[in-house]
């Protein structure tokens, strides 16, 4: 069975923990401690061969460290627990129900925030008398701010999303909302919390005991190096028996708590889960792939792009499905390739593959994209990002994802030239108002922010953000969908008109038949992940006998019944 790097790290994890907290549980069977027995190890070095208890001092330093790890583990465990669950409440009080709570809470947490260790524990020590629980009260109430300040952001977001206001808008209530959508949703911060915690805990426990303001009744891992310190074993041979071991323990139990937050993370969260499925399967599937024409061979060709047997998988949980599989297209100098095909049959796969922005747990699984000769799939991310924009670019489907909502038109444009050239600020602002006036916005729109612009206007934004550093290739991924007809008709005319004038190559990707057929010279249908038919769009109607082309444009709507079917369908939108 294969593990991700994340669960051989987690078994470590767990590995390590199980060590200390057997020696936590069987250890006191083994060595009983007794306090009155064991408070004054001596100096000198023990006979190392009976180290494990066959001598008496032996047999002290293990039944110290045994009791330690109950200790140590105790404070460190039950005050993460206390520290995330009122950070949790606070959390979830102040970032659910905004407001006066909100407020108030937030003060507490910005006064706790700067609340001084040290002090704290002298000061509620004395109040309370060194113990145990004055340690877990005092580490309590030093990590609870944070983890309520962290939670409080977490659901500041959630709140708003998606989701959340679909179920509200549906009647859904608060208490719903909060186990539903809230809480599902900040588990997985809770649980890299929780570690985060306990090692902080632990940590803080051995702090405060090595300076000596632990319980003087019990010996954690910390107090076992007070005493070790107060007797000068730093500076003599004593270091090795007396100061060694707690020190392991204490890094030993901190590590292991990191690994196994490290992999729980992981697990809680698919995402993070997917993603490392991803890298791994992606590694070895691309080292298998061999035999793709060489540079040479394809530069001749005189393609723009040919994609070779291009097969993409996304993982279903340890399954990888296939959703486009042996896609095989070209696109010559100038030519507008459409990609037609029902939702679901791989579209936005060919064109996230072609421009190498697969989000896991999408896995390239083999095949060829070269582009002007180079393969893509064979760049790394540094080579494939310089190519962005200046030699393959994207006009995405949503174009208000795509802008950014607090930077202008202009800054955005300026933004998009200056990641890939170096130009003065004249001819900056020369080049951004010759893209704006070539996509049909007057220079005025450039101080303009995406939210003062109508869809169609920023439809015509995203367009000029991708052609500003003219790429010899676009990819266009339904770039007219969430339009009205009319600025659909507007859309596809700017596009038409920018592709003659500027000589631009590009796939067009579409669900709508007579959409693509107003602009491709090449239509490539596609069903259910694969390429079903390739033909000519003027010959479309004519040449086309595959079935499911001929499905497609028989579900063309005609403007008047009985009209028959035009031969060549560009026509229509052409007419519309
Ligand atoms: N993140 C994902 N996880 C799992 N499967 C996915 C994911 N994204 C897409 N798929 C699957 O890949 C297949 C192709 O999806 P893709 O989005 O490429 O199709 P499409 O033709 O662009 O659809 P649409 O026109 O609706 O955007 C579908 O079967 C879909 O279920």
């Amino acid at each position: 069975m294969m593990r991700t790097m994340a669960q051989k790290i987690g078994i470590a994890g767990v590995l390590l923990l199980s060590m200390m907290l057997v020696m936590a549980i069987v250890g006191p069977f083994a060595v009983p401690y007794d306090s009155n027995e064991q408070t004054a190890l001596p100096l000198q070095a023990p006979d190392y061969a009976h180290w494990l208890g066959a001598n008496d001092m032996g047999q002290d330093i293990l039944a110290e460290l045994v009791e330690g790890a109950r200790v140590s583990l105790f404070i460190g465990i039950a005050s993460a627990i206390m520290a995330t669950f009122i950070g949790t409440i606070i959390g979830l009080l102040a970032g659910y129900w905004g407001g006066w709570p909100d407020s108030l809470f937030m003060r507490i947490v910005d006064v706790s925030l700067t609340l001084p260790f040290l002090p704290l524990m002298i000061v509620i020590g004395v109040y309370l008398g060194p113990s145990i629980i004055t340690q877990v009260i005092v580490i309590t109430l030093v990590l609870w701010a944070s983890k309520a300040r962290e939670i409080r952001s977490q659901i500041l977001s959630l709140r708003t999303r998606g989701p959340v206001m679909a179920a509200k808008s549906m009647g859904a209530g608060d208490f719903y909302l909060l186990r539903r959508h809230i809480l599902p949703g900040i588990v997985p911060l809770l649980i890299p919390q929780f570690v985060r915690a306990v090692n902080s805990a632990i940590l803080m426990e051995s702090a405060l005991s090595f300076l000596g303001l632990g319980d003087p009744l019990s010996k954690s891992w910390g107090s076992i190096l007070f005493y070790a310190n107060s007797r000068s074993a730093f500076l003599t041979d004593a270091w090795l028996w007396w100061i060694l071991p707690p020190g392991l323990c204490i890094v030993i139990t901190v590590l292991s708590f990191s690994f196994i937050g490290y992999w729980l993370e992981e697990r809680v969260s698919p995402r993070l889960r997917t993603y490392l499925s991803a890298m791994t399967v992606k590694r070895v599937k691309l080292q298998a792939a061999a035999g793709v024409p060489s540079t040479s061979e394809m530069t001749s060709r005189g393609q723009v792009l040919e994609v070779n047997n291009l097969t993409v998988g996304y993982l279903k949980g340890s399954e990888l499905v296939n959703a486009i599989s042996s896609v095989s297209f070209s696109v010559n100098q100038g030519e507008v390739v459409g990609i037609v095909g029902e939702s679901g049959s791989g579209k936005t796969t060919v064109a996230a593959s072609i421009i190498q922005l697969l989000k896991p747990p999408a896995v390239l699984r083999e095949g060829s994209i070269h582009l002007c000769g180079q393969d893509l799939t064979r760049l790394s991310p540094m080579e494939m990002q310089k190519l962005r924009g200046m030699k393959v670019a994207l006009i995405p489907q949503a174009a208000m994802n795509a802008l950014n909502p607090v930077l202008s038109v202009r800054q955005q444009l300026i933004e998009a030239i200056t990641a890939k050239h170096k130009l003065g600020k004249v001819e900056l602002q020369q080049r951004v108002n010759q893209m704006l006036e070539q996509v049909g916005l007057a220079a005025k729109w450039g101080s303009a922010y995406p939210h003062e612009l109508s869809g169609g206007m920023r439809q015509r934004v995203v367009i000029a953000m991708a052609l500003i550093n003219e790429p010899t290739l676009v990819i266009a991924d339904e770039p007219t969908t969430g339009l009205d007809i009319m600025v659909q008709i507007e859309i596809m005319k700017l596009l038409k008109g920018l592709q003659k004038r500027l000589g631009l190559s590009m796939v067009f990707i579409s669900h709508d038949l007579p959409v693509v057929l107003g602009l491709a010279d090449r239509i490539v249908i596609m069903k259910q992940g694969e390429i079903v038919d390739q033909v000519a769009s003027a010959d479309l109607a004519i040449a086309s006998t595959h079935p499911y082309t001929r499905r497609l444009m028989d579900s063309i709507p005609r403007l008047k019944i009985n009209e028959p079917q035009p031969a060549n369908i560009q026509l229509v939108y052409e007419h519309s």
